[in-house]
C-alpha cells in the first residue's frame, strides 16, 4: 500500500446484536472519504449465534475459541467474495467489554484472515486505547467526523447508532481534525436493540420487533419507565463512557409482569429516553440527529425518539449514507488510518488521555497462495 493517496479498503463488523457480519468497501486516504463501493451481509445461523452467545462475558476458554472459529469462518466466506481491496479492517466479535477493569476482547484472529484472504488485515482496534486508559469504544466517531465533512454539515450534528447497544457522536464539522480538542464527543448512551431483541426471543421466539409493530401496539408503563431512567448511575456519568452488550439486562425483570406489547413498548421508550439523556450531555444542541444501525428500522422507537429530543431526527440516508453499512465502512476507514500511523481515538471519543492509534497489522506470508497453487 502506498504511503499517501486514496486506497480501496474493505471493512467488516460483527456487532453486539449477534445478527451477522456486515462488510463494505470505501475509497479513502484515511482522512477524506472519496467513494463507496460494494457491500455484503452474512447472517449467522441460529447455531452460530448460540455459539457466540455462549462466549459473552468471557475472554478465553473453549467458548471463546468456538466463537472465534464461527467469526473467522463467517468473515472468510463473506470477505472472499470481494475483490480489489488493498487492505481489510476486521473488528471481530466483542465477547466482553469491561472498561472499568481495562479489559476488552474481540473474538477472531486477523492473522489467520490475512492468510486466507492474502491481504493485509488490521484488527484488534480497541486494546491499545484501553491499555492507555481509554474506554476502548466507541471507535466509529473519527469516521463520523469524515462523513459530517462529506455531508457538508455546517453546524453541530449527531450520528446516533442504534445497534445492540446505542452510541452517539456529536460532531463539530468546523474543527480542523477529528483529534482536535472539541471536535468530537462520543459515548454509549445505553441499550439499543439488545433488550428488545432478547425479550422478543424469550417470550415470542422472534429475533426482533420487526418494524416496531409491537412497540407501536403497546402502552408504555410510565412508572416503570421513570424507574428505569432514574435508578441508573450510568446516565449521570460524564461522557465519554462505554457499555457491554448485556449491561442493563435487569430491564427484563422490570417489565416481566407486563403483557408482551406493553413490555416491548416500555423497553423501547426507555431506550429512547436514555438516548435523550445522552443528547442532553452533548456540548451544544445538534442541528440534526442522523440515525444509523438496525434500530432506525423500528418505526415505534424512531417515533418515541423524535418525541423526546428537541431537534430533527432522520435516518442517515437523509445525508446520503448507508445506515446498515456505516460501521463496516468505519473499520475500513480506521484500517487505513492505522496503516498510515494516524490516531483512531481521542480524549473526546474514548477518554484516552491523548489522541492514539491502535490495531495490529497482519500481513499475509504468501504461504496460503503457494499451497493453493500446488493443489
Ligand atoms: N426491520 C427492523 N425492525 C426493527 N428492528 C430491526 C429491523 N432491522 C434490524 N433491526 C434491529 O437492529 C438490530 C441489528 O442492528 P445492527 O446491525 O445495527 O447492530 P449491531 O451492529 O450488531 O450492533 P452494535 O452497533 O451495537 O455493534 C437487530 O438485532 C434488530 O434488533
Ligand atoms: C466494545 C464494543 O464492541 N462496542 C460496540 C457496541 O456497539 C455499539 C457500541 O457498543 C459501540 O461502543 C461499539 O461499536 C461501534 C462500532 C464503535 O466502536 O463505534
Amino acid at each position: 500500500m502506498s504511503d499517501t493517496g486514496p486506497v480501496w479498503a474493505l471493512g467488516a463488523m460483527s456487532g453486539t446484536s449477534l445478527d451477522g457480519v456486515d462488510a463494505a468497501m470505501i475509497l479513502t486516504d484515511g482522512t477524506t472519504v472519496f467513494d463507496f463501493a460494494d457491500t455484503a451481509y452474512r447472517a449467522y445461523s441460529s447455531a452460530e449465534r448460540e455459539t457466540l452467545r455462549a462466549a459473552l462475558g468471557k475472554w478465553d476458554g473453549p467458548e471463546v475459541a468456538a466463537a472465534a472459529e464461527v467469526v473467522e469462518t463467517a468473515h472468510a466466506e463473506l470477505l472472499s467474495g470481494f475483490s480489489g481491496a488493498e487492505l481489510v479492517g476486521f473488528h471481530g466479535q466483542t465477547t466482553v467489554h469491561r472498561p472499568d477493569h481495562a479489559h476488552t476482547h474481540q473474538a477472531g484472529n486477523g492473522a489467520l484472515l490475512a492468510e486466507v484472504l492474502d491481504t493485509p488485515v488490521v484488527w484488534d482496534f480497541r486494546s491499545n486505547d484501553m491499555a492507555l486508559g481509554g474506554q476502548g469504544a466507541p471507535l466509529a466517531p473519527f469516521y463520523h467526523f469524515a462523513l459530517a465533512r462529506r455531508a457538508k454539515a455546517k453546524g453541530p450534528c449527531v450520528f446516533l447508532n442504534i445497534g445492540g447497544v446505542a452510541n452517539l457522536t456529536w460532531v463539530d464539522p468546523s474543527a480542523r481534525a477529528p483529534e482536535s480538542p472539541g471536535a468530537l464527543l462520543a459515548f454509549d448512551t445505553g441499550p439499543g436493540n439488545a433488550r428488545i431483541d432478547d425479550l422478543m426471543t424469550s417470550r415470542l421466539g422472534q429475533r426482533m420487533d420487526r418494524d416496531g409493530a409491537l412497540t407501536l401496539a403497546g402502552n408504555v408503563d410510565t412508572g416503570i419507565l421513570e424507574h428505569l431512567l432514574t435508578k441508573e448511575r450510568f446516565f449521570r456519568r460524564i461522557p465519554p463512557k462505554s457499555l457491554d452488550r448485556d449491561d442493563f439486562s435487569d430491564w427484563a425483570a422490570a417489565v416481566a409482569d407486563l403483557p408482551d406489547a406493553d413490555a416491548v413498548a416500555t423497553l423501547a421508550a426507555a431506550t429512547a429516553g436514555a438516548i435523550a439523556k445522552g443528547i442532553a450531555q452533548c456540548p451544544s444542541p445538534p442541528e440534526r440527529i442522523w440515525v444509523t444501525g438496525g434500530g432506525r428500522h423500528n418505526t415505534g422507537l424512531m417515533e418515541m425518539l423524535a418525541a423526546v429530543v428537541d431537534c430533527p431526527v432522520a435516518p442517515v440516508e437523509e445525508a446520503g449514507f448507508d445506515g446498515d453499512m456505516l460501521e463496516a465502512q468505519a473499520f475500513a476507514y480506521l484500517a487505513v488510518r492505522v496503516m498510515r500511523g494516524l490516531p483512531t481515538s481521542a480524549p473526546g471519543t474514548t477518554r484516552v488521555p491523548a489522541p492514539v492509534g491502535g490495531g495490529q497489522i497482519s500481513r499475509p506470508s504468501g504461504i496460503g497462495k503457494i499451497v493453493s497453487a500446488g493443489e
